[in-house]
């Protein structure tokens, strides 16, 4: 929308006027105002009315002529225009004239200041306030007797020159007034019109002032902010695309969600430029569906327009810096100065190198995975079906934790300039001896081969590359041999080489090589220290860089969340998650400043992530209350919404761009980007299932423009936890082992997972990239977590306000205590509105392993539509796949999968409860290995 009223700009901008959209740019694209008067009625009226940006300035110079030459008025300068002009407006409003200069002086502004919003009704509100004002002295001052003859117009006029009345049409009005409703009662009057025309010129509502006292209590600073708009900024267009010509209507056309306006040019600075802007935003686009609105919280980060130290790198995205080239040796010492050569220098470490302008935006690579539906499952209607009063819980927890937000925002600019943890907090890494090495090697090369030849495959291998966890052995199968003869020996040559599972691909890049990859007896952990002071962390341009780990050939794995952009770490317990959600914040920690990245944290399980409280980079405390976690998400989807808008009204399209100009425009103010971290998705969805998977899937679907990133980590990769409307907004995804095939498909779309060692030993499958990456992940012991989170605290601690918190803390036990005997979570409420017939469809579609509508229709006796808005429901609920075309839809949960979900959710049972595993489903379980137990690295 703002592009296209770009495209209508440049001069002849579509102008519309409040509440009314033109569609007819156009018309007068090319016309002057010669052309517009020539043609017909309506087209003459739009095109009289476009306030051009010509006229404005013109009207501004003249209303500040006026206000000079009035202002002169006050000391009885004599002149000839001046004796005119001043006597003229006299004689019209009397004392009115006392309030006309500066009101000029404001109309000059306003016309001066317009940003490209509507003025006209802001124009005349500031204009008609003398004549009011000289209305309401005349009815207070005035103390002539007038009859209403002929030369009562005489006598006002006389009287109004000499400020004695409230001249011709001042005095009328109050004469008239006063007449009709009595002097009390024309004073009333005279006073709540001057009100309400203060309101109009300064754009502003009662709901407004309301929301201001209620919500905004403590901004004594706000008298700062006009001294900047002396200093007229150029309007924020000029940025090359002509932005300057947006045309924002005003009006009061409702915003959805209904929050102030977060803008650098709508917020604090006056509110004059206070406005809400009609223009057809993100969420007015998403209006039918955005029906979960948390109480409106208020962005004060967004409209402090304070001149942020800026941190030399801008966030520049570039192409995928996955798979760097390999290490060759360890970088030297933490650099002091940076190096000359014009790589963008890594904040880390050192804050005070001296930055290179921020590196050239690159176009981002298109991501070649998976096809995201274009957001269907908004349609559905979501926290509608739960009770009321759960749905107002959880509005109440999530305004407590935007109001929690809003204050930590506030309060970031007092803290003192954050400190780069030192890479020296973390541990060098143990390696395992080379001799140790070579001779685990040697071994397993020769009985790979033995036991190859033993089965008849014709192959040799060719090299054998030794990874942190895993040894990679490559064979070149020779001409004829299907790969498929030596998948199906997995099992056999894991026994032979004595492993717990091996994984057979092949190898990308390599024709007819295939890799086998064996689990080492020696397990060298990647240490965290390694990736993060290697080259690839450090150059990496993006402030939102994590060390993922050391691929199979040793290279480091770096990855930028700002193109994932959402990250989905799933695995069995104990096999390296928590690890992984630590190296991923500690990353961030190093690479980035509190101003830059801000982080969410929820933390269900209420061990991991507590550490953290404390640090700069949160918003809010660590959320360990489920209830409030979906508050928190509710806080994101708003948050996103309004930064779109933001983004909307200075004519950008994402963040990127949006913080750009904001480092060129003075008063304009960086965003941070926003990294949601979950650390069990399981827990969260049993609370509050719907309200949950909604916020995330809203915050997936739009969150990458905006800077709004998820991280969700879950140990229960099952089809209920990770719904399928979630796998399609969230395309990114880390498995660590997981216990069978099936939940490696639910994780990755395809089997592997099951045949990781656990320890951190992952298959990274990054948005983008054709094939999951088994990657072993870095590690970071709990101690170096510690001293990296006390130095950080140590720099720049969040103060949280314990009001707040404690309130969060009163009202989370009142509800919790009034959730008791209210029946169970929100996943029995959810059900109300699926079919009673989901049970048994679930069933016959679980025991069939189809999910076809016609099956259903057959085996239910039902009609089609039924049958199809079964199969929708199932794939709500996770059951089944998304719709693929001629592709049958894919079944994704077992039997047993089925009956847990029946035992935890309490749906109904179907109508033949199973007790036993069918053939198919112990069939398929076979193919998992067995895990090895939570490790210790002391082992
Ligand atoms: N990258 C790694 N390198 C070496 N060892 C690791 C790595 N990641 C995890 N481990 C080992 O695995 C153990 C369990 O890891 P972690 O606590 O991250 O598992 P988890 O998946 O979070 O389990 P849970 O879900 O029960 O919390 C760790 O204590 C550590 O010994």
């Amino acid at each position: 929308m703002a592009t296209a009223q770009k495209k209508s700009s440049g001069g002849k901008r579509a102008a519309p006027r409040s509440g009314t959209k033109r569609s007819g740019g156009t018309s007068r694209a090319s016309s002057g105002a010669g052309k517009s008067r020539a043609s017909g009625g309506s087209r003459k009226k739009s095109g009289a009315s476009a306030p051009k940006p010509i006229r404005r300035g013109v009207g501004a110079l003249i209303c500040l002529l006026l206000a000079i030459f009035a202002a002169l008025g006050y000391f009885q300068v004599k002149a000839l225009f001046i004796d005119f002009f001043v006597g003229g407006v006299k004689g019209l409003i009397g004392y009115g004239f006392l309030l006309l200069p500066p009101m000029l002086l404001v109309a000059s502004g306003i016309l001066a200041f317009h940003r490209g919003r509507p003025v006209q009704l802001r124009v005349w509100c500031t204009l008609l306030l003398p004549v009011v004002f000289g209305a309401l002295l005349h009815l207070l001052l005035a103390k002539g007797t007038y009859a209403w003859d002929l030369k009562l117009f005489q006598t006002l006029w006389k009287e109004g020159e000499a400020l004695q009345s409230g001249g011709v049409v001042s005095g009328i009005l109050a004469l008239s007034f006063g007449a009709i409703f009595s002097k009390f009662g024309a004073g009333i009057v005279f006073l709540l019109t001057g009100a309400l025309l203060v309101m109009g010129a300064a754009r502003v509502t009662l709901a407004d002032i309301v929301d201001y006292i209620r919500d905004r209590p403590a901004y004594e600073e706000e008298e700062l902010p006009p001294r900047r708009e002396k200093k007229p900024a150029p309007a924020p267009a000029p940025r090359g695309r002509g932005s300057a010509e947006i045309d924002i209507p005003v009006d009061e056309g409702p915003l959805v969600g209904k929050a102030p306006v977060s803008s650098p040019l709508f917020t604090k600075k006056g509110k004059f430029f206070n406005q809400k802007p009609s223009v057809p935003t993100p969420d007015e686009v998403l209006a039918g569906r955005d029906r979960v609105q948390p109480p409106e919280p208020t962005v004060p980060v967004l409209s402090k327009p304070e001149p942020a130290p800026v941190q030399p790198e801008a966030e520049v995205e570039e192409p995928a810096a996955e798979v760097q080239t390999p290490v060759p040796e360890r970088v030297e010492e933490p650099v002091v100065q940076p190096a000359p050569e014009p790589k963008p220098p890594l904040g880390l470490f050192r804050r005070e190198s001296p930055p290179e302008p921020a590196p050239l935006p690159v176009e981002e690579p298109e991501p070649v995975r998976p096809p995201m539906p274009p957001m269907p499952e908004i349609q559905r209607e979501p926290a509608v079906t739960a009770p009321k009063a759960k749905a107002e819980e959880t509005a109440r927890a999530a305004a407590e934790v935007s109001r929690d937000i809003t204050q930590s925002l506030e309060r970031e600019e007092v803290g003192p300039e954050y400190q780069y943890p030192p890479i020296d907090l973390l541990q060098q890494s143990r390696g395992v001896s080379a001799s140790d090495m070579a001779g685990e090697l040697q071994a397993n090369q020769l009985r790979l081969a033995d036991t190859i030849h033993s089965f008849g495959i014709d192959a040799a291998i060719v090299d054998a590359v030794r990874g942190p966890s895993v040894t990679r052995y490559e064979l070149e199968l020779a001409q004829g041999v299907r790969m498929n003869k030596l998948t199906n020996l997995t099992d056999d040559i894991a026994l032979a080489l004595g492993a717990t599972g091996v994984r057979i691909a092949p190898i990308p890049g390599k024709i007819s090589m295939v890799g086998i990859e064996v689990p080492n007896k020696l397990v060298a952990p990647v240490g965290i220290r390694d990736v993060i002071d290697s080259r690839e962390f450090r150059e990496s341009p993006s402030k939102v860089s994590f060390a993922v780990g050391k691929d199979i050939s040793n290279r480091c794995v770096v990855c930028n969340i700002g193109k994932l952009p959402h990250l989905l770490i799933a695995g069995t317990t104990g096999s390296g998650k928590s690890v992984c959600t630590n190296s991923l914040i500690i990353s961030l920690l190093y690479k980035a400043t509190p101003e830059e990245v801000r982080l969410i944290m929820v933390d269900p399980k209420m061990v991991e992530l507590g550490i953290y409280n404390g640090i700069p980079h949160l918003l809010i405390p660590v959320v360990t209350d489920p209830k409030k976690a979906a508050g928190a998400l509710q806080w994101a989807v708003t948050e996103m919404m309004k930064r779109y808008r933001s983004f909307a009204e200075v004519g950008v399209r994402d963040l990127k761009s949006y913080n750009a100009l904001a480092e060129r425009t003075e008063g304009m103010k960086k965003m941070p980007s926003v990294v949601v971290v979950i650390d069990e998705l399981a827990d969260l969805m049993l609370v509050a299932a719907k309200e949950v998977e909604e916020s995330i899937c809203r915050v997936a679907q739009m969150g990458r423009a905006s800077g709004m990133h998820l991280i969700i980590a879950t140990q229960r990769p099952s089809a209920d936890v990770i719904t399928g409307l979630m796998k399609a907004n969230i395309p990114s995804r880390i498995a660590f082992a997981v216990q069978s095939s099936l939940d490696s498909r639910i994780i990755l779309d395809t089997t592997g997972a099951e045949k990781l060692v656990g320890r951190g030993d992952m298959l990274y499958f990054p948005l983008g990239s054709g094939k999951p990456q088994r990657v072993q992940g870095c590690f970071i012991s709990d101690e170096e977590v510690a001293s990296v989170v006390e130095f950080v605290k140590r720099s720049g601690t969040a103060e949280y306000d314990e009001e707040v918190l404690h309130e969060i803390e009163q009202n989370a036990a009142a509800k919790d205590k009034g959730n008791k005997g209210g029946g169970e979570s929100a996943v029995d409420s959810s059900e109300d509105d699926y079919d009673e017939l989901l049970p048994n469809a679930i069933e016959v579609v679980v025991e069939t392993g189809m999910a076809s509508v016609s099956m259903l229709q057959r085996r239910l006796k039902l009609g089609y539509s039924r049958a199809a808005r079964l199969v929708d429901q199932m794939e709500e609920k996770g059951v089944v796949g998304p719709f693929e075309g001629s592709k049958p839809r894919q079944v994704l949960i077992s039997k047993a999968q089925w009956q847990e979900m029946q035992y935890k959710q309490n749906m109904p049972a179907g109508a033949s409860p199973m007790s036993e595993p069918v053939p198919e489903e112990l069939e398929f379980e076979r193919d998992a290995i067995e895990q090895a137990p939570p490790f210790d690295l002391d082992d």
